[in-house]
């Protein structure tokens, strides 16, 4: 709702009451009708300050009605009716203006705002366009490449970057309603006709053509198939071109395509699923409001590799006091100078000073003895890290927070190494560790909820988003990718390239295909998992057929290369072939082709085509069926979690909502049609038979994706 008082003898102050963001629910929108009505209908009241409750203006449209019956006034007209009242309207705006409630603003005639204050059309990253008004008033106000820039973007911005574009007119350090209120005694006599925005002609250059092309090429390039971004250009091109009128009826034309579609349906759900995370829960019932964090000042990194610098990095930013330990002298050196040159470039970016004083180097494990929360990023070895855990049990004071970074080991074990397995958990990080948003923090059968809830803490201090999950191998992200690449291999052996293969993952919206993927991270460390399994076995030595192992199908093709000392860009050769160690521009390697010619000829497999539609069913349906069995197993707790993973630590293309909200879309039952006749063309394939979860849920209806918690719930106590 909102609330409407006089104030200061003739300002009308309309409140918008609908915590925590005053989202423009039906309610909120019939009270702002119905206060400005009597706003304009009081000759008492001169002028009016919309603000909203709780210092935050408000956050846009109620996301959580797009789903069902949007009763109430529509926003349109509302805005328009308060663009065109006799009396200024002033938007006194805290907190957040996003959206809606930015678009509301700018249907006020003047804006005023906290220095705190984040304002932004943040609609495309939706799946929608800012459809009140947004993409025809803002372009006429600050101009198309700026406009076009916070329209596709959808990023938010600062009070002092809005008021140097002329979004508002002042920025206050002090209270903002009084700000605003006083602000409108002083412009209630003024003329309106040069404040409303609709009526201003569209700002822009001669060569409107040739900036609408590269705006198009620009959002096409980085958008990678999300059709927001290309409407949201195709909006602000008629602001450009048309009169405000026809410009509001494109807006509302691209908005009824987009509104209904899945694109928005799925960057819905990955808005609410990022929310969901936060609100974890274990499978015995300690959960998220009820395990408070343990406060942590001083944290330890152990290892200053590739992780450890990049994790040192995002905690000293984060302005907490770390200290760094690593046993090579030369490692250490360098990765002194890394992270010192890493926190620089990030503090110029965001116009701070550098924190490089936070940082304490050691090559004494020691050093940690006073810190209350350690993470271990040393090489991928369990009797190494078995040995780290020994010492770090014995150095660190009591209560220390013991976390690894392992990418997939045993949690349980290494917690078996300390005198308190309640203080270990897994916080696995994604590289590079201070760019990258996932951070799955990893239960084991004994790490205490405070454990989880302080990692998850730490975790948000320093940007990430954590979702908490169960012990198993490889936990969820890379639990999922081993049948995925697996997929990849079995497809070159039957006739695929690497070209094809990445062509057609890159098409569904990936920024990189699976072998792009391989050569960036190095081929090297799958193979060292391999042979640590005892996969990897050159064939000469082993006594099995090639391409079998323990009776399932294997690829010992990642291996052969290995063997041959391509291990991806580090190299200059892998998958593809790079101008030079290091280089990142992948191109085709004939030395590849023919080497994949010679193998099939060796095991007598003969090459057939393969269609963009089997490579996505195969690599993503066994990928997702993967995480169904990860739901039956309990590591975790719902589909939320799976999604967001893959979003933010494997460039699953966000618009597709993250793997199991697309086998929702797709239809779980086609999902389960399709395992099954893969599985019976490779029986001995077991990753390709579909779980018993999928064939439940198929079998109860295939529910929506908002309701399988429920339905897991129940079909794990009857597995
Ligand atoms: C054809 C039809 C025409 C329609 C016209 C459309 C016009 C318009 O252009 C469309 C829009 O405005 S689209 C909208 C454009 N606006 C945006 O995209 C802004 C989206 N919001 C944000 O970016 C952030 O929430 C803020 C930065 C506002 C606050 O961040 P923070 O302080 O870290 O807080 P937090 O943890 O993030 O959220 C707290 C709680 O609020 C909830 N909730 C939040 N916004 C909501 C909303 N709009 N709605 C509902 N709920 C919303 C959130 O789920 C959470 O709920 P929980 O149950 O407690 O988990
Ligand atoms: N590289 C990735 O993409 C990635 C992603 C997620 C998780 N991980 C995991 O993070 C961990 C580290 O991986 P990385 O890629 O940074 O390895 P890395 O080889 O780059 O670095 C490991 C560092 O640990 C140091 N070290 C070894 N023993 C030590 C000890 N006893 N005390 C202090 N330092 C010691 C080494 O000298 C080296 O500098 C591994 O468990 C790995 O599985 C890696």
């Amino acid at each position: 709702m909102a609330l409407f008082s006089r104030v200061s003898g003739s300002v009308g102050l309309i409140t918008l009451q609908n915590p925590p963001v005053n989202a423009l629910s039906a309610a909120v929108r019939q009270g702002i009708v119905d206060s400005v009505k009597r706003a304009l209908s009081d000759p008492e009241v001169k002028s009016v300050v919309i603000c909203g409750e709780n210092g935050v203006f408000c956050g846009g449209a109620d996301i959580k009605e797009f789903g069902g019956n949007m009763s109430g006034p529509p926003l349109i007209p509302m805005i328009h009716a308060i663009e065109a009242a006799n009396k200024p309207v002033v938007a006194a705006i805290e907190g957040s203006a996003l959206g809606g409630g930015l678009e509301l603003a700018l249907g006020c005639h003047y804006r005023i705002a906290h220095s705190k204050a984040r304002l932004g059309l943040p609609e495309v990253s939706l799946g929608l366009l800012p459809a009140a008004g947004g993409t025809q008033r803002l372009p006429r106000l600050i101009g198309v490449p700026a406009a076009l820039d916070l329209i596709t973007t959808g990023r938010h911005i600062t009070a002092a970057e809005a008021l140097q574009l002329g979004i508002v007119d002042q920025v206050t350090k002090q209270s903002t309603v009084n700000a605003a209120v006083n602000f409108a005694l002083n412009v209630a006599e003024k003329p309106l006709d040069a404040r409303r925005i609709s009526t201003f002609p569209c700002p822009h250059s001669s060569d409107l053509d040739a900036l609408f092309e590269e705006a198009m090429q620009k959002v096409q390039k980085s958008a990678r198939g999300a059709i927001a971004p290309v409407a949201c250009v195709q909006a602000v091109r008629a602001a450009a071109t048309q009169p405000y009128n026809q410009g509001m009826e494109r807006e509302k034309e691209l908005m009824a395509t987009l509104f209904t579609s899945g694109q928005a349906r799925a960057l819905q759900y990955c808005f609410f699923a990022q929310r969901a995370v936060g609100k974890w829960r274990m499978p015995n019932g300690a959960c998220w409001d009820t395990s408070k964090p343990r406060p942590v000042h001083k944290v330890a990194v152990i290892g200053l590799g590739t992780m450890g610098r990049g994790i040192l990095v995002a905690l000293a930013q984060t302005g907490l006091s770390v200290v760094a330990v690593e046993t090579q002298e030369m490692q250490l050196m360098e990765a002194k100078q890394a992270v010192s040159g890493m926190l620089e470039r990030g503090a110029k970016r965001r116009g701070v000073v550098p924190t490089l004083h936070n940082i304490t180097y050691s090559q004494n494990i020691k050093s940690v003895a006073e810190v209350d929360l350690v993470i271990e990023a040393v090489f991928e070895d369990m009797a190494l890290k078995e040995k780290v855990f020994q010492q770090l049990s014995a150095v660190c004071k009591p209560g220390t927070f013991l976390c690894t970074n392992t990418s997939a080991l045993d949690i349980d074990h290494l917690a078996s190494q300390t005198g308190n397995p309640e203080l270990v958990v897994g916080m696995h990080f994604f590289a590079p560790a201070h760019v990258m948003k996932l951070l799955e923090v990893v239960y084991g059968p004994r790490s205490s909820p405070q454990a989880v809830a302080t990692a998850m803490h730490l975790g948000k201090k320093m940007g990430k988003i954590g979702v908490a999950v169960g012990n198993c191998r490889g936990f969820v992200g890379n639990r999922m990718l081993k049948p995925y690449i697996e997929q990849a291999f079995f497809l070159l052996e039957e006739g695929g390239t690497p070209e094809k293969i990445d062509q057609a993952l890159e098409e569904f919206g990936f920024p990189m295909g699976v072998f792009k993927m391989s050569d960036l991270s190095g081929l090297d460390i799958g193979w060292r998992v391999r042979k640590g399994d005892g996969l990897a076995e050159s064939s000469a030595a082993s006594q099995q057929s090639p391409r079998i192992r323990d009776g399932r199908r294997y690829s010992p093709l990642g291996d052969l290369l290995c063997e041959q000392g391509r291990f991806g860009q580090k190299t200059g050769h892998g998958w593809y072939q790079y101008d030079k160690p290091g280089s990142q521009l992948a191109r085709s390697d004939p030395w590849l082709h023919s080497f994949l010619e010679g193998y099939r000829a060796q095991h007598g497999l003969v090459a057939r085509r393969i269609d963009q539609q089997e490579v996505l069913e195969r690599c993503l349906y066994v990928l997702i069926n993967e995480g169904f069995r990860i739901l039956e197993d309990g590591i975790a707790s719902g589909p939320e979690d799976i999604d967001i993973i893959y979003v933010f630590g494997y460039g699953w293309p966000r618009h597709r909502g993250g793997p199991m909200f697309y086998a929702g879309m797709v239809g779980l039952a086609k999902v389960l049609e399709r395992l099954e006749h893969y599985h019976q063309a490779h029986p001995d394939v077991p990753y390709l038979q579909p779980c018993s979860l999928l064939r439940r849920l198929v079998a109860s209806g295939s529910p929506p994706v908002n309701t399988w918690k429920e339905v897991i719930k129940k079909v794990r106590s009857q597995l």
